[in-house]
C-alpha cells in the first residue's frame, strides 16, 4: 500500500494530529487500567508488559500485535523476551499520545 494511503489510513500518523489533553489522558487511562503512561526520551507513551509461560507464547502474542499494527497502519514498540512481551504505544509524528493509541492498547488486550 503506498505510504500516502497508509498515512491517510492512520489519522494519528499525520503531523499536526491532536495529542490527548491531560483531562483526556486521565479519562482514557481508566478504560485501560493495565497500561501505564510513561515518558521515554521526552515522549509520553502507553506501556504494558504481558507475561507468559515461555518464549513461544510471548512470540505468538508479538505476532498478533504486529498484525494489528499493520492493519491499523499504526505501530507500537515491541520488546520480546522469554516469557514476556513489552508493548509501547505512542504516535511518532506528534511525539505523544493520540486517542488512537488508547484504542489500539485496548485492542491489544483483546488479543490475549
Ligand atoms: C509512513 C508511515 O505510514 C508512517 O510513518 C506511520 C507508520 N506507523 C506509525 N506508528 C506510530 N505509532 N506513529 C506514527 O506516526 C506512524 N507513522
Amino acid at each position: 500500500m503506498p505510504q500516502t494511503q497508509l498515512e491517510q489510513k492512520c489519522e494519528a500518523c499525520r503531523a499536526g494530529a491532536p495529542q490527548v489533553s491531560d483531562a483526556e489522558l486521565a479519562e482514557l487511562i481508566r478504560v485501560i487500567p493495565d497500561w501505564t503512561p510513561v515518558v521515554i526520551d521526552g515522549v509520553l507513551q502507553l506501556q504494558r508488559v504481558y507475561e507468559f509461560s515461555n518464549f513461544a507464547q510471548a512470540w505468538a502474542m508479538c505476532d498478533r500485535v504486529a498484525a494489528l499494527a499493520e492493519e491499523a497502519g499504526h505501530h507500537p514498540a515491541l520488546l520480546l523476551g522469554w516469557g514476556r512481551l513489552q508493548v509501547n504505544w505512542w504516535s511518532h509524528k506528534i511525539r505523544g499520545l493520540h486517542r488512537l493509541d488508547f484504542e489500539l492498547a485496548a485492542k491489544t488486550d483483546q488479543l490475549l
